[in-house]
């Protein structure tokens, strides 16, 4: 396992203006060697202040595509999407001219839409520069919760899937939505990973996740106990 770097930030707004600068370095790095470049998002409220401060970010947009991790199986303009959430809070100004990969079809069924994304998504430019993800207090992280149906496929590093339907088996924090996330062999695909969370309660389960003596953490034990991918972890209280 690589040991991932630890960042804490005073609060919540500094955090988001670090790592914008951090986001945008990356990708720029990534430009030098090749003319396209994933990043990868997540949605919920913690990316909020980055994507705020990321939009102004003078980069190559136009040669960036951005995707998600995972987003609720709703409409792209329901309250609940992540979809809506980044064009609403970052493809704007500087960042309007990227390109944006949905992970929702007008399938009624998350699992229909599955065949149809994973088309969409080869023309990602993986392995991508970038992903950002987010976690909850019971270890999830993108759409894997723990006890979820389809779990133990989409934790499979080495999985051949990119991206699986996944019915939550606890219910998230806002509504029991079927969801469609990126597998973790797809977060794998990929050269950094940035673990954003706020709070104390996330620090103690990131800390058992890290120890490794909390089965129930599985999702983000399997971004955290990994030895392909360095990962940041960024903290404000
Ligand atoms: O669709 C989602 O909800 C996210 O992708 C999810 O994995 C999120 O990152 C965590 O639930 C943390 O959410 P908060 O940032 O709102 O605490």
């Amino acid at each position: 396992m690589i040991e991932p770097l630890f960042t804490a930030y005073e609060d919540r707004a500094s955090m988001g203006r670090a790592l914008a600068g951090r986001v945008a370095m990356r990708m720029a790095e990534a430009l030098e060697t090749r003319n396209a470049a994933g990043l990868i998002l997540s949605g919920g409220g913690t990316p909020k202040p980055l994507f705020a401060a990321l939009k102004d970010q003078r980069i190559a947009w136009e040669k960036i595509t951005l995707t998600l991790a995972d987003d609720r199986w709703v409409p792209p303009d329901h309250e609940a999407s992540n979809e809506r959430l980044v064009r609403a809070d970052l493809l704007h100004n500087a960042a309007q001219n990227a390109r944006f990969i949905s992970l929702v079809t007008d399938d009624p069924q998350a699992k229909g839409g599955e065949a149809l994304i994973e088309d969409r998504l080869r023309a990602f430019p993986w392995p991508a520069a970038l992903v950002l993800l987010g976690m909850g207090n019971d270890g999830h992280t993108a759409s894997l919760f723990p006890g979820s149906a389809a779990l133990s496929a989409a934790l499979d590093p080495e999985g051949p899937a990119r991206v699986r339907a996944i019915t939550p088996g606890t219910l998230p924090k806002d509504a029991p939505y079927d969801r469609m996330s990126l597998t973790v062999s797809a977060l794998l695909n990929s050269h950094l990973i940035l673990l954003m969370i706020n709070g104390d309660d996330k620090r103690a389960t990131y800390e058992r996740a890290l120890a490794g003596n909390d089965q129930a953490a599985m999702p983000i034990r399997a971004i955290l106990q990994q030895n392909r991918v360095p990962v940041e972890v960024h903290w404000a209280p």
